[in-house]
């Protein structure tokens, strides 16, 4: 995952939570360090150093808050998004839209399966992937 761009991160970026998984494992292969990109969490005392975004609705038409702390990813960062599946993008325009609020220079989404209804966000994101759902 970590070769589908020349650029190397300096933070991996992972959705919970089979994106979590995967990027966790991608970070660790290049020795860099990992951010779980959480789903909907909960108001904290800590709320003000927390970075958040809610999707346009994903493939189960669902609007999804995701955020990580904001001190995780600064400026100066080479950021890397790494799921194991895209369909509609929201989580990864998300997670570009996070990365920019901290910053962060957005590298791009690496997937395992790219599923994308939208093919223009493929090169927009950009987003690449190890297979395309058509080959499955
Ligand atoms: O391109 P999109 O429409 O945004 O969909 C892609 C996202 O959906 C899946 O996660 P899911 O929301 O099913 O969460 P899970 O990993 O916790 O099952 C997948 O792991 C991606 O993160």
């Amino acid at each position: 995952m970590g070769s589908l761009y020349d650029v190397t991160p300096t933070v991996v970026v992972g959705p919970v939570s089979r994106g979590a998984l995967v990027g966790a494992l991608t970070a660790a292969a290049l020795g860099v360090g990992f951010v779980e990109m959480r789903k909907n969490q909960a108001p904290a005392t800590d709320s003000d150093r927390w970075v958040q975004r809610t999707t346009a609705p994903d493939y189960r038409d669902r609007h999804v808050v995701f955020g990580f702390r904001r001190d995780l990813v600064r400026a100066g960062d080479r950021v890397l998004l790494v799921d194991d599946w895209a369909d509609t993008g929201a989580t990864a325009v998300t997670a570009r839209q996070l990365v920019e609020d901290s910053g962060a220079q957005w590298i791009g989404a690496a997937c395992i399966v790219d599923a994308l209804t939208d093919a223009r966000l493929r090169h927009d994101l950009p987003l690449r992937a190890l297979l395309n759902v058509r080959t499955l």
